[in-house]
């Protein structure tokens, strides 16, 4: 990843960040407030963007997209509010946006089920005559903290502190609760981004249609998303696989299990987070 001190340094005040862990749901949460930012310009019918268009390329990454081959990328061309997703973690972000009023929104997952997302992606971009990635070896460097954003635990606990210390400026969320209660979190993330659901909205039950449009087997059964690409050339299809809670036990050892949790228990047990 480049140095990053130069990144967002044009962070406007009414900017809308999404920040994540690779394969913490990156995907679905861009979909959700592209969907939520938009509803009013682009009603939910069968010409929605998100039709034609893989999420990626709606909510571009600003360090692997827009700041990756360009170091003056024209952000101005983008309508206000501006949406833009990172992977960085919290020490990385540069003071542009700390000092404006831009918001973030921070989505984790299992660790667990974030290292078995991250292995299966990591082997499907994998070109055909190189060697696929070993799951024992790459589960070891997980559990060491090697990863591409830097340990898992210090990317969830630099956000979740600040997210305690400044809850406006940041909404932590969490994959599992948006799963479990997706109408509840839609509704917070609707606020949080100064987008609130009116009340003709509910009754219309605008909530419901927006968590199906976005939802894994909609986007995944799309056209677009079988068989088109991302801009940067991955296959659309790869950030689609199976959208669950707790697939790591269909790949994992109880052992492997046992050993993740125990970091997870020690890195997080006096944060209040749990997985
Ligand atoms: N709409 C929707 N709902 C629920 N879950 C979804 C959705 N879209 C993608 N996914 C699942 O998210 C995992 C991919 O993570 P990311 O989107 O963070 O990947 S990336 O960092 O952007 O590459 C990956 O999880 P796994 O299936 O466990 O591998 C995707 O399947």
């Amino acid at each position: 990843m480049r140095s990053l001190a130069w990144i967002i340094r044009a962070t406007k005040e009414n900017d809308i960040l999404l920040a994540t862990n690779p394969k913490s749901g990156t995907t679905w949460l861009k979909a959700l407030m592209f969907t939520l930012l938009n509803r009013k310009d682009c009603p939910i019918t069968k010409d929605h963007p998100l039709v034609t268009t893989n999420p990626h390329d709606l909510v571009p990454f600003l360090e692997f997209d827009l700041y990756a081959n360009n170091q003056v990328p024209d952000l101005a061309s983008f309508a206000s509010p501006r949406l833009f997703s990172i992977h960085l973690p919290f020490t990385s972000l540069p003071k542009s946006v700390h000092e404006s009023a831009c918001k973030l929104v921070y989505l984790c997952r299992d660790p667990k089920d974030v290292f078995v997302s991250f292995w299966h992606f990591a082997n499907k971009l994998s070109p055909q005559n190189v060697e696929i990635i070993s799951f024992e070896e790459t589960f070891h460097k997980y559990c060491k903290g090697v990863s591409i954003c830097g340990p898992f635990w210090d990317h969830i606990l630099g956000y979740w502190n600040e997210s305690l210390r400044n809850p406006e400026k940041i909404l932590f969320l969490k994959y599992e609760d948006m799963k479990e209660q997706p109408r509840l979190h839609l509704r917070r993330l609707a606020e949080f981004m100064r987008c609130p659901f009116s009340a003709k909205e509910e009754t219309e039950g605008v909530v419901d249609e927006i968590l199906e449009l976005c939802s894994f087997g909609n986007l995944r059964n799309l056209e677009v998303n079988k068989d088109g690409k991302v801009s940067t050339g991955a296959e659309s299809s790869a950030f689609f696989r199976r959208g669950e809670v707790g697939d790591w036990k269909n790949y994992l050892t109880a052992e492997m299990g046992d050993q993740l949790d125990e970091i997870i228990e020690e890195k997080f047990s006096e944060s209040g987070l749990s997985f």
